[in-house]
């Protein structure tokens, strides 16, 4: 059997994206096991799959590059949304996630001639029960110091609906990224906080309205870019007065998105907007559960994405350029 995958990024976080008429066509796990592996066409963070759905346009699943499956990706859903607004022709249309159902659109480009496209991030949640983190018997962590996490960072646990870690750090911590690791690597093992694991996303201020955010995400380890972390760390700038505007750009070591922070009657309304890149698109051969590689095409599009990334080397390199340099 053939089948035909994109090969896609939001802010260099990259997946293959497919469509199934069938969630049980095959066994998604070793599909995904073999794709993500970084010998294997440079690997990639996770495998979108777009599947039939009864409430709105298509339903998405994403399964992280260890096989785990999350229960929400921002960055991988404007990729989504961009493959379903082309095959129907729209402008707008609902994708059904894991927990919510979520409103997606095409938009004028944040840079140059880049596809972008906006996505809905709900539900939010600051229960600890809800992502699940446990903590002193606490319901709630905001902006406070974990002590045994740090003696310094201030920290905010978010669902968004997937969980969140965020730390507001200061420059040396984006310098170097070992204290982030270490953490993140053992939150995402055996642990009595996070038991399901947990991204961890450390945040640097970098103007009134503009933040840096690094993210090691579970699943997968370091990644250039989390959406749902970005737009989490938004929030939490905002919350706790980092930033003081409501639209916030948020650079990122993939690239950059624009988030945007409201609240209404209580219900916080969260919308991530950034590019949707195609690089190539992939034809496979599945035989009895074994995978090859038919065919790759690569697309012009990262050419033009190359341009970007350039400019967010520009207006990171303050304070991303080693000490020792
Ligand atoms: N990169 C994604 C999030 C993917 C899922 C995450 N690793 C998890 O397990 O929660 C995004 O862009 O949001």
């Amino acid at each position: 059997m053939e089948i035909k995958l994109w090969k896609v990024h939001g802010s260099g976080n990259t997946f293959y994206l497919y469509e199934t008429s069938d969630e049980q066509e095959m066994d998604w796990v070793q599909l995904t096991l073999w794709l993500c592996d970084e010998e294997n066409e440079g690997g990639a963070d996770g495998l979108l799959l777009i599947c039939p759905s009864s409430q709105a346009d298509a339903k998405m699943r994403v399964i992280n590059a260890d096989g785990s499956e999350a229960s929400m990706c921002g960055n991988g859903l404007r990729c989504v949304a961009r493959y379903i607004c082309e095959k129907l022709e729209v402008e707008e249309a609902v994708i059904e996630t894991m927990k919510a159902s979520l409103k997606v659109r095409k938009e004028s480009p944040l840079f140059e001639e880049l596809p972008t496209y906006s996505v809905e991030i709900s539900p939010v949640s600051f229960e600890l029960s809800t992502l699940p983190m446990v903590y002193k018997g606490k319901s709630q962590v905001i902006h406070e110091v974990i002590e045994e996490f740090s003696p310094t960072i201030h920290f905010t646990a978010v669902s968004v609906p997937n969980p969140h870690l965020i730390g507001i750090v200061e420059e040396h911590y984006i310098k170097h990224q070992s204290h982030q690791f270490l953490l993140a690597h053992y939150l995402n093992n055996d642990n009595e906080y996070c038991t399901d694991g947990v991204n961890v996303s450390y945040v640097y201020p970098m103007a009134e309205d503009a933040i840096y955010v690094r993210t090691y995400e579970r699943g997968v380890g370091f990644t250039n870019a989390c959406g749902t972390a970005m737009t989490a760390s938004a929030l939490v700038a905002n919350l706790n007065g980092v930033v003081a505007s409501t639209e916030v750009t948020v650079y990122n070591p993939g690239g950059f998105v624009k988030c945007i922070v409201e609240k209404n009657d209580e219900i916080y309304n969260l919308l991530l907007i950034g590019n949707a890149t195609v690089t190539a698109i992939y034809t496979a051969e599945v035989i009895d559960g074994t995978f090859g590689w038919k065919s790759c095409e690569r697309t012009a599009e990262q050419k033009n994405y190359d341009k970007c990334i350039q400019f967010v080397k520009e207006q990171t390199a303050q304070f991303l350029i080693s000490e020792k340099a």
